[in-house]
C-alpha cells in the first residue's frame, strides 16, 4: 500500500465491509452457541484472561481483521515503534514510551543513541531522593519530614499517575508502604481544587511536585505559582528549595521558575505526554508515596506487555485483538461508544486514564497524511466501576442503544470479605471455587433463563472469562 493509499481503499477494508453485513444478520446468541468458537476467542497473557466471545464476530472476522492489519503494515509499525523511527511525523520524533520500562541492560535508540541508560539514571535518582524524603533524612525548611506530597499537573502529567496511585491505594502491599504519607493530585486551575488540596495540610511537611512536559502548560504553571506563594507566604521564599521539585522536559524554564535543576527529574520529547506515567510523571509521586521498590513491580508489568506487543502473534496478541476489534465496532458496526467498566473499585480511575490514552490518540479526521477521512474512527470512551454504573447507564445499555462493553474482572480482590451464605463474596478461595464453575451454574441459572432475563442480549463484553461475564451480568439492576 503507498503510504497514500487509505485504509478503506484496501481489499481487507471491502472484504470486511460486506461481511458486517452478514454478522449484523447473525444473533449473538447463535454466536454464543458454537462451542468451538467461543474457545477460540479466549488468549491469556501473563495472569490477564482476555474473552472476547460475546464480540459480534466468528474466527472468519478475525481472519478479515488479520488481514486488514497486514494491509495497514501494522506489524512494521509497531517494529517502526520499536526502532526509534520517527513515527511521530506531525512532531517528527520518536514514540518510545515502551524505552521507560526497558529492563537496564536493554538497548532502544533514539536519534542514533541508546536511550535506555538515560532512563535508568532518573529512575536511580528518583529511587534515592524518594528513599531521603520517606526516611527523613532530607527535611524541609523547618527541619521536619515530608509527609505529603502534592503532585501538580494535568493531563498526561495528572491522569495516569492517579489512576495507578488509586489502583495501589489499597493493595496490602503498597498501603503499608504508604503508612502515614499522603499523596495528592493538584491539576484544575479553578481555585477550588487548590483548596481542597492544601486542605488539612501544612506546608512545613508537604513537598509540592510540579509535573510538566513542556512547563508552559497554563493551568500548572498558575497552580505552581499559587502553592510557591503558600510555602514562601509561611516559611519564606527560601525554603522552596527544600518543598518543591520538580519533573520535566524543559529544564531550562524549571530553573526560571525557581526550582534548583538538582531537584528536577527529567524526561525526553519521544515521551508523549498521555504515554508518560512510567517516566518520573508518576515514577516520582507515586516512589514517594510507596517506595520505588512497589513502583518498580509496575513498571515490570508494563515492560512484560510492552514485550508481548512486539512479539506475539496477532491471533495471541492482547492489545494487537483489542484494537483490531475497536476498529471492527467503531468503523465497521459504527458503534460511537466504549464503556469500560472494571469490576474493581482499585480501578476506579481507569476509565479518565484511558479516554486521555485513546481519545487524544485516536480522535482523528484525517490520515497521517493529512487525506480527510471517509469513515469514523476512534471510540468514545467512558466508564465507572461496578457495581455503580449498573444503578447508573446500564439501562441504555440494555435497552437503549448497542454500546460495546470492556468488563473487567478480577480474580483475587485486594480486600476480600466473605460473609457466609451471601450470593456476592470475593473471599479468595470462593473466588477459586466460582471460576471453576461452569459458565452461569455459578450463579444457578442456566443461559437459557439468562437469556429471556435480556442481560446480554445487547452487551458485547470482551475482557473477562465467561464466568466473570456471568458473574458481572447477573447482580444488573435496571430500575
Ligand atoms: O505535561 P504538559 O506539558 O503540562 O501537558 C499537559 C497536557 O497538555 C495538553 O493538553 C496535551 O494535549 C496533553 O497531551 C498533555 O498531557
Amino acid at each position: 500500500m503507498a503510504s497514500s493509499t487509505l485504509i478503506c481503499e484496501t481489499q481487507p477494508w471491502k472484504d470486511l465491509k460486506s461481511h458486517v453485513e452478514d454478522i449484523k444478520k447473525t444473533h449473538l446468541r447463535e454466536l454464543l452457541g458454537d462451542t468451538d468458537r467461543c474457545k477460540s476467542m479466549v488468549v491469556d497473557f501473563d495472569g490477564i484472561t482476555l474473552d472476547y466471545s460475546r464480540q459480534r464476530a466468528t474466527p472468519g472476522t478475525m481472519d478479515k481483521l488479520y488481514n486488514l492489519a497486514e494491509a495497514a503494515h501494522l506489524k512494521e509499525k509497531i517494529d517502526r515503534m520499536f526502532n526509534g523511527e520517527h513515527i511521530n511525523s506531525s512532531e517528527n520524533r520518536s514514540v518510545l514510551h515502551v524505552a521507560l520500562r526497558a529492563p537496564r541492560d536493554a538497548v532502544m535508540q533514539s536519534d542514533g543513541k541508546n536511550v535506555v541508560p538515560d532512563v535508568w539514571n532518573v529512575l536511580d535518582k528518583i529511587k534515592d531522593f524518594s528513599e531521603r524524603v520517606r526516611n527523613g533524612s532530607w527535611v524541609g525548611a523547618t527541619g521536619k519530614a515530608l509527609t505529603d506530597v502534592i503532585s501538580v499537573g494535568i493531563g498526561g502529567s495528572f491522569l495516569g499517575p492517579l489512576f495507578v496511585h488509586t489502583a495501589l491505594q489499597t493493595d496490602p502491599e503498597a498501603s503499608k508502604c504508604a503508612t502515614g504519607r499522603q499523596l495528592r493530585f493538584l491539576a484544575n486551575v479553578d481555585p477550588i481544587d487548590v483548596a481542597r488540596n492544601i486542605a488539612g495540610l501544612k506546608p512545613e511537611t508537604t513537598l509540592v511536585v510540579v509535573v510538566s512536559k513542556t512547563f508552559t502548560t497554563a493551568e500548572t504553571m498558575l497552580n505552581a505559582r499559587t502553592l510557591r506563594a503558600w510555602i514562601s507566604k509561611e516559611l519564606g521564599p527560601s525554603a522552596v528549595a527544600k518543598h518543591m521539585v520538580a519533573v520535566s522536559t524543559n529544564l531550562t524554564l524549571v530553573e526560571k521558575f525557581g526550582i534548583d535543576p538538582n531537584n528536577a527529574f527529567a524526561f525526553w520529547d519521544w515521551v508523549g505526554g498521555r504515554y508518560s506515567v512510567c517516566s518520573a510523571v508518576g515514577v516520582l509521586p507515586l516512589s514517594l508515596q510507596y517506595g520505588f521498590t512497589v513502583v518498580d513491580k509496575f513498571l515490570k508489568g508494563a515492560s512484560s506487555i510492552d514485550q508481548h506487543f512486539y512479539s506475539a502473534p496477532f491471533e495471541k496478541n492482547l492489545p494487537v485483538l483489542l484494537g483490531l476489534l475497536s476498529v471492527w465496532n467503531v468503523s465497521f458496526f459504527g458503534y460511537p461508544a466504549r464503556a469500560i467498566l472494571p469490576y474493581s473499585q482499585a480501578l476506579e480511575k481507569f476509565a479518565p486514564h484511558i479516554q486521555q490514552v485513546s481519545m487524544e490518540s485516536n480522535g482523528k479526521g484525517v490520515s497521517i497524511d493529512g487525506k480527510p477521512l471517509p469513515f469514523e474512527t476512534g471510540e468514545i470512551d467512558f466508564g465507572e466501576p461496578g457495581t455503580n454504573g449498573q444503578h447508573s447507564f446500564y439501562q441504555l445499555i440494555h435497552q437503549g442503544r448497542v454500546i460495546p462493553c470492556d468488563f473487567i474482572g478480577v480474580v483475587k480482590s485486594q480486600q476480600p470479605v466473605y460473609l457466609e451464605g451471601e450470593v456476592v463474596n470475593n473471599h479468595d478461595e470462593l473466588m477459586s471455587n466460582f471460576f471453576a464453575q461452569p459458565d452461569a451454574l455459578a450463579y444457578g441459572k442456566t443461559p437459557e433463563e439468562l437469556q429471556k432475563e435480556n442481560v446480554q442480549q445487547h452487551l458485547i463484553p470482551h475482557k473477562v472469562n465467561p464466568q466473570t461475564y456471568y458473574s458481572i451480568a447477573l447482580p444488573i439492576t435496571t430500575g
